[in-house]
């Protein structure tokens, strides 16, 4: 197998349009200082089979915070609620789209994202498929971290603790609210993160289970049109410890991390070095 090419730049800078209409975020080009960009375009060194940015050279400094031991409430979920509120005021696309780390019982770790569907101090949640590779690593090792990653906002919270399934009324009852495809989508995929022979299978499900269970015409019954899969369902993630991060400049982040010894217990907040 040949090695990939590492980004390293010549000394022969090439002017790349980047996208004229619509000018993205400027990073310095070789000998540059960001005070030289152009915008709408990037000076950069670029041979053919290399990325047009190096990656090397992207960083932001983070201007907003700050987070004190103080001014936070001694419920991290009262935080975490004034935190996802403001994000989804501001737009963010997918605001509650976190990353899921699992790991297997032999200890290798997997992530991916998934979309938070409600949070309490019972658990943060999520639906899934049982069988997909987080279903089986849960089943495995039912502990996890989840990652918001709000870099709109210069934000993180950090999640980790143990993992239970819902009861499968409230995976039921969630099912029922989402949207009719999406519930065809969740059979089409029974083994999610298998390996299949092309898009053409998966439309092809599709099809037949949007015949066995066809779309109803009155809006009342469509809740029940399609029933819940018996490897479809939710989990909540309880948390042990939940850190709040707002990014300062310098990178002297600030950093506050919530732990509790049992699910019962009383939270502690302790600031941590960036
Ligand atoms: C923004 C976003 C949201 C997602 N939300 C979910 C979700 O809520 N549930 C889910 O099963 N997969 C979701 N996915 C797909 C997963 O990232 C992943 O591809 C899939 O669940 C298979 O994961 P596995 O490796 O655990 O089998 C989402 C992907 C993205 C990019
Ligand atoms: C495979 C899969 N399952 C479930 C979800 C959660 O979606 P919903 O909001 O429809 O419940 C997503 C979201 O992207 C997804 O990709």
């Amino acid at each position: 197998m040949s090695s990939l090419p590492f980004v390293s730049l010549s000394d022969k800078a090439v002017a790349v349009p980047l996208n004229p209409v619509r000018p993205t975020v400027q990073y310095p080009g070789p000998g540059e200082t960001a005070k030289t960009q152009v915008r709408g375009w990037s000076a950069v060194n670029r041979p053919a089979d290399q990325p047009a940015h190096d990656p090397a050279r992207l960083r932001a400094s983070y201007e907003r915070g700050p987070l004190t031991e103080q001014g936070v409430p001694a419920d991290p979920l009262a935080l975490f609620t004034a935190w996802f509120e403001d994000v989804v005021a501001e737009g963010l696309s997918e605001p509650n789209a976190m990353v899921l780390a699992t790991a297997a019982a032999d200890g290798a770790p997997n992530a991916r994202t998934v979309l938070l569907k409600g949070y309490s101090p019972a658990g943060f949640r999520f639906f899934t498929n049982f069988t997909s590779a987080k279903g089986l690593e849960l089943a495995e090792n039912p502990r996890a971290a989840l990652v918001f990653p709000w870099h709109a906002r210069a934000r993180q919270v950090r999640v980790t603790g143990p993992v239970e399934r819902l009861p499968e009324a409230e995976s039921a009852a969630y099912f029922r609210t989402r949207p009719y495809g999406s519930r065809l989508g969740a059979w089409a995929s029974e083994h999610q993160s298998s390996v299949i022979s092309g898009r053409d299978e998966l439309e092809r499900r599709y099809t037949e289970v949007a015949s066995q269970w066809p779309e109803p015409d009155n809006l009342d019954d469509d809740a029940d049109a399609v029933p819940l899969p018996a490897f479809w369902g939710g989990y909540r993630v309880v948390p042990a410890t939940i850190e709040f991060w707002q990014g300062r400049p310098n990178r002297l982040h600030d950093r506050i991390r919530y732990s509790r010894p049992l699910p019962s217990g009383r939270w502690k907040a302790e600031r941590l070095s960036p």
